[in-house]
């Protein structure tokens, strides 16, 4: 059986925030706001995953109002909704995201991403593609006032 999922997620750039995207610090003079450590990248992967199992969103099992995970390291909620991945007996076939960023550039920091993901995911690095756009300066993320992400996954089991 092969399941797809998809995930997006946009969160807002704000000062005084460390930015923390696929589970890698990137230097920047913003960062970005959530509940959690607001990665977005992450958060819209985790979603991808939670739709190709048919359960709903990152939202319904770490819920923003809940103050016992204000903070969270997303790491943590891909890793948990992986589990849920694994008990249903799925692998992953592969993973294709974008970061839609106008600054800063994240081509130096993918590979570490990449090595992140493949880890928690347990699989090869080949089998996670991470991308990145400007907006060409249109749009809030091309004003640099947030950054947004998708992500595309291909279970099977
Ligand atoms: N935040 C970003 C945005 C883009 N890149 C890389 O630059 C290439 C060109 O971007 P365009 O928006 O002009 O298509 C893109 O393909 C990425 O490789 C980046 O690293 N970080
Ligand atoms: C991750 C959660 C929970 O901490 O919070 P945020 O960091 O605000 O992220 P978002 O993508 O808006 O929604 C999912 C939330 O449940």
């Amino acid at each position: 059986m092969i399941r797809i999922g998809q995930g997006f997620d946009v969160h807002q750039l704000v000062k005084n925030r460390k930015l923390i995207i696929g589970g890698v610090e990137i230097p920047y003079e913003k960062g970005l706001l959530g509940h959690s450590d607001a990665d977005v990248l992450l958060h819209a992967l985790a979603d991808a995953v939670l739709g190709a199992l048919s359960k709903g969103d990152i939202g319904k099992w770490f819920p923003d109002n809940d103050p016992s995970i204000k903070g969270i390291d997303s790491k943590e909620i891909l890793k948990s909704v992986w589990k849920e991945a694994k008990n249903d007996g799925f692998r992953i076939e592969n993973a294709d995201m974008i970061i839609i960023a106008q600054r800063p550039k994240m081509a130096d920091h993918i590979p570490e991403m990449q090595k992140v993901i493949s880890s928690i995911l347990e699989c090869n690095l080949e089998q996670v593609n991470i991308k990145a756009t400007t907006t060409e300066k249109l749009g809030f993320t091309g004003r640099g006032e947030g950054i947004a992400a998708q992500a595309v996954v291909l279970l099977s089991k």
